[in-house]
């Protein structure tokens, strides 16, 4: 099966617009004024106003106000949620939406319970874990801590880049890769043949 590529971290819509004529799967667009990547509603619906059919959006929250949430998914074509902090599972189903966790891995994380925790999620996104710094980090963790025993997709993330997603691929099998600081050229900005290369790669890799 194909890899799947969701690319995170968009505040441009021209940016967004090349990712989805390169074939990418999923734009991602961060809810999270810390980072600086955080767009205002209005930057979000722009940006999903433009893109194609089934060029999917997610929206990327770290531990955000039900409101905020509730915002968004009035205001903005969203089509999933990343949950990015430390919501409990019973707090990331109150939307009626499709959503993905995100877990910042460590070398006693429980991935096996923790599928069965978020059994009703889209998917278990796996990032490094990197103190004090939520996501979009470019840093990567130990691919072998990840177990074979897998009953959510796994989505890997973290430190990827066009030169390790080919082995990312081969070691981990995920369903995904994300990616976001690996294929910028400033913080926010996306760099358009760093975005190509990582499509091409996870093309030829899958
Ligand atoms: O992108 C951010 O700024 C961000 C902020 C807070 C939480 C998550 C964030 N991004 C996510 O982090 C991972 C890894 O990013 P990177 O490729 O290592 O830069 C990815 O899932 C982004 O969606």
């Amino acid at each position: 099966m194909r890899t799947r590529v969701k690319i995170c971290g968009f505040t441009q819509v021209e940016d967004a617009l090349y990712a989805a004529n390169l074939g990418v799967d999923a734009i991602g667009v961060v809810f999270y004024p810390p980072s600086p990547r955080n767009v205002s509603i209005e930057q979000a619906a722009s940006i999903s106003r433009a893109l194609p059919a089934f060029v999917n959006v997610v929206a990327l929250f770290v531990d955000a106000e039900p409101a905020l949430i509730r915002e968004v998914l009035n205001k903005v074509r969203v089509d999933c949620l990343q949950f990015h902090g430390d919501e409990p599972a019973e707090d990331c189903r109150i939307y009626d939406k499709s959503y993905i966790k995100a877990i910042r891995m460590q070398s006693d994380t429980d991935v096996v319970g923790l599928q069965q925790q978020y059994h009703d999620a889209a998917g278990l996104l796996l990032d490094a874990y990197h103190p004090g710094v939520q996501g979009g980090s470019g840093s990567s963790f130990d691919w072998d801590l990840i177990p074979k025993a897998r009953s959510l997709p796994i989505i890997l993330a973290g430190g990827l880049m066009p030169e390790n997603a080919g082995e990312a691929i081969k070691a981990v099998k995920p369903y995904a890769l994300d990616v976001s600081s690996g294929v910028e050229a400033g913080k926010g900005i996306k760099d358009a043949a760093k975005m190509a290369a990582f499509i091409r790669i996870t093309n030829q890799a899958t």
